[in-house]
This record gives structure tokens, C-alpha cells and sequence, in this order.
């Protein structure tokens, strides 16, 4: 993409409403804007990095089995009258009268409609286990909607729902998506810890929270520092296997959020040198409810018996939008944004020091169609602004990688390659940038 070509509208100040640091980055970075209170346009910038994540998330859950579809944002309200949630919900509930003064909603959740969906087709245990999973943009009427998309009012989130034949069987779900998080978020660059956590509006009595380190998270957090360097299973691992050893790993470590944290046996547990205390991001939460929903909404298949039997259920929550942020909270310095590889919205930036000397116009465009020629995702600033303000704009977007391109250095017949990350540079031959960056 040429810069002078994108759309890219990069704030000079830092906007006066914005609280935290990734909510002040996204808006001067040209990758958000408010259109209303927690409700927000993505800009192009912003969009990129969204639809990267969502497709992090969208290969781990197929690798764990996980089948996609796609529901509805809007929901009937009888439906959620059948599960007895339409008026316990409560005011986040956003609720809509069609032309025909039928009542709908704008669903925070799917655990309903996908449960209809469930118990209008699949009749035996012999389809179980199933576990079917959306990307959709969901509302909740937040009281108050804050830190930009953090606690947004409109928001994109994974929401994927198991079937099983019981609670055994449903475990075994519940597990494969603990597992699958695990990877998801650390393909991301974050460490995600799994938590223990209250399971709320949702409902069941086993739920893990996976939160990521923030100081300016709204999740208080205690846990054993070892957590943070245990192994996170690679992309070899066996879905179809027993999974215990490692949920046991992950959970045998103290940690907890502050609604379920157990001081005595973190005091008892924890040596004092291992102890956080610290604020986290809530970036996914995952839930074993068992019958809630099957129950009250008469989800049953024949068991081996031939007896029908309400079906065991969970879902599992991603905050694909909500991530976007909390990537930025814990990969960024006073310059910028620094995108972890995976997700950044280019990875490679090209910078022309001295736009118009035509030796440098052409090493910069030789570059870029090179590089573009290899399917590498890079971003030309080809702007006449001075060399200082695309050395700021390329820090402020953080683009992993930036080639900085001068008639200095092309006099020898080089450039100089600049690591967003550690900010180390080096200078390497012209003729070899493509090969060091394809
Ligand atoms: N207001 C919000 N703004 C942005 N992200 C949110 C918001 N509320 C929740 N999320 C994200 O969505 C994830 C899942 O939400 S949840 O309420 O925990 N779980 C569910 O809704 C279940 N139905 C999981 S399928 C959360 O972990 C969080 O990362």
C-alpha cells in the first residue's frame, strides 16, 4: 500500500478523552473513531489489525475442532423468554421493536439461539460431541462504556457453544477450548493467564477467566509468577487426546481475579517472592453451565439408552475487539504502538528519506514491488513529508519493520533496517532487504 494512497487520518495531539494509553494510541494512530458512546468506526489501520487477530482466533478453533457458522446480530425476544434471561438480563439488554411492533434484540450472547438451532436438528448423542462457533458483533448497553474498545457498547466477539452427552464428555470440551485459547493469545504476543472466575449472567459452576497483565486493567489479579513461563502447547498437539496433563499444569498454579481469590492458600501456596498482585485485561472466559440452557429450552438427544436426556453445555468467549486494545496496553513505548509480527497491520514499512531524488524514488519503488511480489504486507510511505515525520508516523503505527531508504546510503549501495520492537538498527545491502524481509 502507498501511504500518499491509503487513508490514514493521523492525529497530532493526544485526544483529550482518551484515558488509557491504547484508547490515545488507536485514535492518533488513525485506527479508530467514535461514532457513539462505546460504538465505533474502524478505520483502515485499525480494521487490518482486527481482521488479523480475528483470523488467529478463527485457526484455533478449527484446529480444536470447532465448526463456524454465523448468527444473527439480532435475536427474538421470545427466545430469550424461553430461557428465562429476557428480562434477568437486565438494562444491557438493548431491545428493538420491528415495523410490525415484534419485539427483538441486538444479542450480547448466542447460548439461545444456538441452542434452537442445536435441538432443531441434531436429535442423538451419536452427532455429539459438537462444538459450533461464530465471529459476530454483539451489543450490551454498558452503563458506562470506557477506555475506548475495551469496554466498548457494540463490540466483535468469538462466541463458540459445546454439545455433549454429559458432564464427562462436556469436560473434555471445556478443555480443548482451554487448550485452544492457550494457543490463540500467545500467537498474539500476550500472555494470557487462565484464571478461575465468577461465571455471572452466563451461568454454570466452572468457568476460567484468560487474562492478560495490564496496570490499567479493570480485573484485579493475584498469582504465582510461575505461570508466567509455563509452556504453551504447540500446533502439533493432540485434540483427540487426553488433555488433563495440561490443564492440570495451568491450573495447579495460584492464580485467581479478586472475586474468587482465596488469600489463605495464596498465602499458603505462594512463596513470597512469587506473589502478583497486580490489574489484568479480561480477554477471553470460557464456561461449563451443564443443563442451563438444554433444560429450559428442551435441547435433548437419546442417549446409548435411547433415553432422551437434556444435552451438557459451554461456551467460550473471545473478545476479538476488546483485543485489538489490549495488544496495545502491553506492546507499546512513548513513541508508539509495537505490533507484535502476527498482527501487525503491515509488517514492513518503507521510508524514501528524500522523496523526489530520483535514485531514491527508485530504489523505494523497486523495493516495494518486490516485496509486494512476495506477498509481503508492507507500506510505502511515499508522502513528501519530511524524514522526522515519517520516522514518527512509522513508530506511532508501529509497523514492525522499517526500511529507511536515503541517497546516503544508496550511494553504497545501502539501506538501513530498523527493528520497531528493540529499536536496533542495521545496515544491510539493498539487494538483500527482500530477502531479509520476505
Ligand atoms: N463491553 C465489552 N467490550 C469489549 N469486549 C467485551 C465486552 N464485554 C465482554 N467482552 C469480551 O467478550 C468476552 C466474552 O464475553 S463473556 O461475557 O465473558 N462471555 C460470553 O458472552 C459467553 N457467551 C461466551 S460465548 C470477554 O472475555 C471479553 O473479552
Amino acid at each position: 500500500m502507498r501511504l500518499s494512497r491509503f487513508f490514514l487520518p493521523i492525529l497530532k495531539e493526544n485526544p483529550k478523552e482518551a484515558e488509557i494509553v491504547s484508547h490515545r494510541l488507536m485514535l492518533r494512530a488513525g485506527m479508530l473513531r467514535q461514532e457513539a458512546a462505546g460504538i465505533y468506526a474502524w478505520l483502515p489501520l485499525g480494521h487490518r489489525v482486527l481482521k488479523k487477530i480475528e483470523q488467529i482466533v478463527r485457526e484455533e478453533q478449527n484446529r480444536a475442532g470447532a465448526i463456524e457458522l454465523l448468527m444473527p446480530t439480532l435475536q427474538l425476544a421470545d427466545l430469550w423468554r424461553e430461557s428465562g434471561r429476557y428480562d434477568a438480563y437486565g438494562p444491557e439488554m438493548l431491545r428493538i421493536a420491528d415495523r410490525h411492533k415484534r419485539e427483538l434484540l441486538y444479542g450480547p450472547t448466542n447460548e439461545e439461539m444456538i441452542t434452537e438451532i442445536f435441538r432443531a436438528y441434531v436429535k442423538s448423542y451419536k452427532s455429539l460431541p459438537l462444538n459450533l462457533y461464530h465471529i459476530q458483533w454483539k451489543f450490551r448497553d454498558e452503563q458506562r462504556p470506557r477506555f475506548g474498545v475495551m469496554r466498548g457498547r457494540e463490540f466483535l466477539m468469538k462466541d463458540a457453544y459445546s454439545f455433549d452427552v454429559d458432564e464427562a464428555a462436556a469436560r473434555k470440551s471445556y478443555n480443548r477450548m482451554f487448550v485452544a485459547y492457550l494457543r490463540t493469545f500467545a500467537r498474539m504476543g500476550l500472555k494470557a493467564i487462565p484464571m478461575r472466575a465468577e461465571t455471572g449472567p452466563i451461568g454454570g459452576d466452572l468457568s476460567h477467566e484468560f487474562i492478560v497483565l495490564a496496570d490499567t486493567g479493570e480485573s484485579g489479579v493475584y498469582c504465582d509468577r510461575d505461570v508466567l513461563n509455563l509452556p504453551v502447547p504447540g500446533e502439533d498437539v493432540d485434540y483427540d487426546g487426553d488433555l488433563t496433563p495440561i490443564i492440570q499444569q495451568w491450573t495447579s498454579v495460584y492464580a485467581a481475579t479478586e472475586d474468587v481469590h482465596d488469600a489463605a492458600r495464596y498465602e499458603s501456596e505462594v512463596p513470597e517472592a512469587n506473589r502478583l498482585n497486580t490489574r489484568g485485561i479480561e480477554v477471553g472466559q470460557i464456561f461449563y453451565f451443564g443443563t442451563k440452557y438444554s433444560d429450559s429450552m428442551k435441547a435433548n438427544v437419546a442417549g446409548p439408552d435411547g433415553a432422551d436426556a437434556p444435552i451438557h453445555g459451554g461456551s467460550y468467549g473471545v473478545g476479538v475487539s476488546r483485543l485489538v486494545g489490549a495488544i496495545i496496553e502491553a506492546c507499546h513505548d512513548e513513541n508508539g504502538i509495537k505490533w507484535p509480527e502476527e498482527v501487525a497491520p503491515f509488517r514492513v514499512a518503507i521510508l524514501n528519506l528524500k522523496q523526489g531524488d530520483a535514485q531514491t524514488d527508485a530504489a523505494c519503488e523497486q523495493l516495494y514491488r518486490e516485496l509486494a511480489a512476495k506477498g509481503v504486507d508492507v507500506l510505502y510511505d511515499d508522502t513528501d513529508q519530511r524524514a522526522g515525520a515519517k520516522f514518527a508516523t512509522a513508530d506511532l503505527i508501529g509497523i514492525p519493520w522499517q526500511v529507511l531508504v536515503g541517497p546516503k546510503g544508496l550511494a553504497d549501495g545501502k539501506v538501513e533496517l530498523k527493528r520497531r520492537s528493540d529499536g536496533s538498527r542495521e545496515t544491510i545491502a539493498l539487494a538483500e532487504a527482500v530477502a531479509r524481509l520476505a
